[in-house]
């Protein structure tokens, strides 16, 4: 396959309310949409990196500009581009992991529209449908947040995350455990812990949560490993898991009994695929995260969420969880379950009218 050049758009997408969490709030989704133009078919990719480097180093305007400077050239010097060849053709050029992630999707998703191959099928998909959770962000009140899940669960969600920081942790989970009865819920921390919290941790032990997200910095293996050892919360990693490497690290360490894949954070679907698979080696859990993907990025999650060993429902939501419209025609949540797309490639392609309207910067850089 022959690239002809890649097209990198900047859209910012209103949320339908603000998304806060223990890093910041998030009321309109800034993301990287790239076109890459093939001598076979287009594809498309989408950079999962937010405004700023809050929940990691990168950030949209950054990504744009690796892309531009970077990544993209460094394709030129790939003879037979395959989607397996742009990892290592990237390789020399440290981080920028969301970046290069949307890169090797835009790829992979032209060479499968050209070979009219799915997603799903060319990952390893054995599901034709993923059992979908919801991400609950912070709120100001317990009684505003147990509306919130209220609604969440009349939708159909069959699972709760919420995000906690310290000061809103104990109480919200005790509120929704003492309304919800044993709805399968799970928190997320998002790093906002250290290691002397041991013990306000281990009050969350009580309400039999599914596992507690990343309570601990990125880089604290041995921090989550001796916090493993204090509660029974089962312990999973979200920031700290960048590579099958630091999968398996963390899993021989003890840090994690779960693992939370995210093709963005990990440099791609191809080494989510590698995650999955040590994880699996390892009789480890994952389920698929997400970074507020439009419909395009979310198509592709949906497709990953249907490997044999994400066996827990992931942050798959439909789109009516963040978007008013969103870029692709919608996933729309049935059964508490998303219908893993079937056509080539993500099966789903950006509405033109609707992505010109959320458009800021719209750039071309030829190969
Ligand atoms: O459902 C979703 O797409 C969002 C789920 C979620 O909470 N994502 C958080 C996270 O910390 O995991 C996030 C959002 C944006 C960017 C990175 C991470």
């Amino acid at each position: 396959m022959k690239i002809t050049g890649v097209e990198i758009r900047t859209v910012e997408v209103p949320l339908v309310s603000p998304f806060r969490t223990s890093f910041g709030t998030e009321d309109v989704r800034e993301a990287l949409l790239l076109r890459v133009v093939t001598d076979e078919a287009e594809g498309w990719g989408e950079c999962g990196a937010g405004t700023a480097p809050l929940y990691s180093s990168e950030y949209t305007r950054a990504a744009a500009d690796v892309l531009r400077s970077f990544l993209v050239p460094a394709l030129s010097g790939v003879a037979d581009l395959t989607p397996q060849r742009v990892a290592p053709a990237l390789a020399p050029f440290k981080g920028h992991r969301t970046a290069k992630a949307a890169l090797e999707m835009a790829v992979l998703d032209a060479d499968l529209r050209a070979r009219g191959v799915s997603f799903g099928h060319a990952l390893g998909a054995v599901r034709e449908r993923v059992p979908c959770g919801v991400s609950v962000g912070i709120v100001d009140s317990i009684p505003e947040l147990l509306d919130v899940v209220a609604a969440y669960l009349e939708a159909g969600y069959l699972r709760i995350k919420l995000k906690i920081e310290p000061g809103w942790d104990v109480e919200p989970v005790r509120a929704v455990r003492e309304r919800f009865g044993d709805i399968a819920l799970q928190v997320d921390a998002n790093t906002a812990y250290r290691r002397g919290d041991t013990g306000h941790l281990a009050k969350l032990d009580p309400f039999d949560l599914l596992l507690i997200e990343q309570p601990l910095a990125e880089d604290d293996l041995l921090g989550h490993a001796e916090l493993a050892r204090r509660i029974t919360t089962p312990i999973c990693l979200d920031e700290s898991i960048v590579s099958a490497r630091a999968a398996a690290d963390a899993i021989t360490l003890g840090a994690c009994r779960v693992v939370n894949i995210k093709p963005g954070r990990v440099g791609g679907y191809l080494e989510a695929r590698r995650i999955h698979d040590v994880c699996a080696a390892h009789n480890v859990p994952v389920w698929c995260g997400g970074m507020l993907e439009t419909g395009v990025g979310r198509a592709a999650n949906v497709a990953l969420a249907a490997l044999p060993g994400f066996v827990l429902p992931g942050d798959t939501s439909a789109s009516e969880r963040y978007y008013r419209t969103d870029l692709t025609e919608p996933f729309r949540l049935e059964d508490g379950h998303l219908a893993v797309p079937t056509g080539p490639g993500l099966g789903v392609t950006p509405i033109p009218e609707v992505l010109e309207a959320v458009t800021v910067a719209k750039e071309w850089v030829p190969l």
